[in-house]
C-alpha cells in the first residue's frame, strides 16, 4: 500500500517544525512508520542545494535560477527519500514542498505560475501531497518567533514585509484553490491548540482500527 504524504506549509516562523516534531511522535506511537523531512534539502546534495539558497555564497540569485534550485533539490528529494517511503507505505512529514514554490517564487518573486506549473509536472509527474496542513499567521507574529531563536537571518528572511504578505496571501489562495487538499490551521494561538488540530487532521487519515481513543492515550 502507498503511504500518506503529508506537507505542512507557512511563513516563517508559524511552528512547522514544532508540529512536525509532534506529528511525527504521534503517529509513531501510534504504530506508524514516519519520515520527517524538509524542502529544499532532505538528502545530502539537497541541503547543499539549500545552503546555496538560503544565501551562503553571500550573492544575490535570480529568481529564476532560486526556482531551478528548488526544483533540482526536490527532483532528488523525492527520488532518494519522499518515493522510497511511500512505496515502503510510511508517512512522510515534509516541512514545506511544491506550495512552498508558488508562494515565494510564484506570487513573492513574481515568477509566472505557468513556469512553476511545467516543473512541478517534470519532477512530480503526479504526485501531490494527500493533505497540506498550512499554518497561517501573522506575518509580524511569525517573525517575533524567529527572532526569539537569536539567530542570523537568511537570504529570504531579510525580503521586505511586503514579500511575506504576499507570501501569505499566496498560500490562502492555493488553499481557497485546492480544498479538499488543504486544512487552514491558525496558527496564531497557543502551542497546544495548534497540535489540537493537526492531531484532528492527521486521524482523519488512520484506518478506522486506530481509534480516537487511542490517539488520546498517546497525546497524552
Ligand atoms: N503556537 C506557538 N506559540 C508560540 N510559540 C511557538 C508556537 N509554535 C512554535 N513556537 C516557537 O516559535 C519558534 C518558531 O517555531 P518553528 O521553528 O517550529 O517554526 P517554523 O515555521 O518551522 O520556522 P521556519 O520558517 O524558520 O522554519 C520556535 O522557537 C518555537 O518554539
Ligand atoms: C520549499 C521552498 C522553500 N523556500 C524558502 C522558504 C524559506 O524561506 C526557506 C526554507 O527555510 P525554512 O527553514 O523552511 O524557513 O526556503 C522557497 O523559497 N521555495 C520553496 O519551494
Amino acid at each position: 500500500m502507498r503511504g500518506r504524504f503529508i506537507t505542512l506549509e507557512g511563513g516563517e516562523g508559524v511552528g512547522k517544525s514544532t508540529q512536525i516534531a509532534y506529528a511525527r511522535s504521534l503517529l509513531e506511537a501510534l504504530g506508524q512508520r514516519v519520515v520527517a523531512t524538509r524542502e529544499p534539502g532532505g538528502t545530502p546534495l539537497a541541503e547543499a542545494i539549500r545552503a546555496l539558497l538560503k544565501g551562503e555564497t553571500g550573492e544575490g540569485m535570480d529568481a529564476d535560477t532560486e526556482l531551478l534550485l528548488v526544483f533540482a533539490a526536490r527532483n532528488e528529494h523525492l527520488a532518494k527519500v519522499i518515493r522510497p517511503a511511500l512505496q515502503r507505505g510510511d508517512w512522510v512529514l515534509c516541512d514545506r514542498f511544491t506550495d512552498a514554490t508558488y508562494a515565494y517564487q510564484g506570487l513573492g518573486r513574481g515568477l509566472p505560475a505557468n513556469r512553476i506549473e511545467a516543473l512541478e509536472h517534470w519532477v512530480q509527474g503526479d504526485l501531490r501531497p494527500d493533505m497540506t496542513l498550512l499554518l497561517d499567521a501573522p506575518v509580524e507574529l511569525g517573525f517575533a518567533r524567529v527572532a526569539k531563536r537569536g539567530e542570523a537571518f537568511d537570504r529570504f528572511e531579510r525580503e521586505a514585509r511586503n514579500f511575506f504578505e504576499r507570501v501569505r496571501a499566496a498560500y490562502r489562495e492555493r488553499a481557497g484553490e485546492f480544498p479538499e487538499r488543504f486544512r487552514v490551521i491558525d496558527a496564531a494561538r497557543p502551542q497546544a491548540d495548534v497540535s489540537r488540530d493537526v492531531r484532528d487532521a492527521l486521524l482523519g487519515l488512520l484506518p478506522a482500527a486506530s481509534s480516537r481513543s487511542d490517539a488520546e492515550d498517546a497525546d497524552a
